[in-house]
């Protein structure tokens, strides 16, 4: 099985040294992937950006890869990537994301302190209950928060607006003032949204391994305004975090 692992990603020339351990980035889409490789890559800058196989770059021992959009996506590319990949110490979550007003501003980046799928549960008579409520399992992957404050630390030093809180994991971008208070009340202090976390999270959590997530704020969390999101400007704060990764990881 250990041959057949390493099998794909030996022979895509992503597999490096054996015996170290690896970081998994997940991205949603590849503009994101792109923007964290940009970030390693003067992080690391005796690292090249290895072959490519498909939707996986490998810079050093952080293997990236575009994972597509939405919690189901996120989970089955990483698991997929756990399993045909080398031993892994961290995988994070990495993309742009909307900002709770008055918590993360365009262009800031929210490191998550747990990581909750807002969602997961049900509708009843006095609201929503989430599955722990239920008692079908739970709704939050809790990270290292002390990392998360360090990375967010880290940044704010690089001149980064930069804070670690709660990130939500949805299915549906928020569209409404009404929504966006809804979730607040479910968890409260939550500083972004996205549509990945819990699910990358999650696969990785099953397999005992840390999990991050990092988000780098597009646009505010509320009524729907496609001309106010700044993705460019996400774009670079995730580099920006991405080549700030490795010292906070001393991993490289
Ligand atoms: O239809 C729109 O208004 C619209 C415009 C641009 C992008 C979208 C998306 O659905 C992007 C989803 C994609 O980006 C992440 N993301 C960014 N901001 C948010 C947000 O406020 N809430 C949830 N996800 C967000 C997300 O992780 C996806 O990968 C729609």
């Amino acid at each position: 099985m250990k041959q057949k692992k390493e099998g794909r990603l030996a022979a895509s020339g992503l597999l490096h040294n054996e015996g170290a351990s690896y970081v998994l980035v997940v991205t949603a889409v590849e503009a994101e992937r792109d923007a964290v490789v940009r970030g390693l890559l003067k992080a690391c800058p005796k690292e090249t950006c290895g072959e490519a196989e498909g939707p996986l770059r490998r810079v050093g021992r952080y293997i990236v890869v575009a994972g597509g959009v939405g919690p189901a996506a996120a989970a089955a590319s990483t698991a997929l990537a756990i399993a045909g990949g080398p031993a892994l110490r961290h995988v994070v979550s990495a993309g742009i994301g909307g900002g709770f007003p008055g918590a993360a501003p365009i262009g800031s980046v929210v490191v998550a302190t747990e990581i909750v799928s807002a969602d997961l549960g049900a509708e009843t008579a006095q609201g929503f209950a989430c599955v722990d409520e239920l008692g079908f399992g739970s709704w939050r992957v809790r990270t290292d928060s002390g990392r998360a404050e360090a990375l967010a630390a880290a940044l704010r030093q690089d001149g980064v607006i930069a804070s670690a809180a709660p990130v939500l994991t949805l299915s549906t971008v928020t569209g409404s003032t009404e929504t966006a208070a809804e979730l607040l009340r479910r968890v409260p202090g939550a500083a972004a949204e996205a549509m990945e976390g819990y699910g990358a999270a999650l696969a990785a959590s099953m397999q005992g391994i840390e999990a991050m997530e990092i988000r780098a704020i597009s646009n505010a969390v509320g009524p729907r305004d496609r001309d106010a999101w700044r993705i460019g400007d996400a774009l670079a704060s995730l580099e920006r975090a991405a080549a700030i990764l490795p010292e906070v990881l001393n991993i490289r």
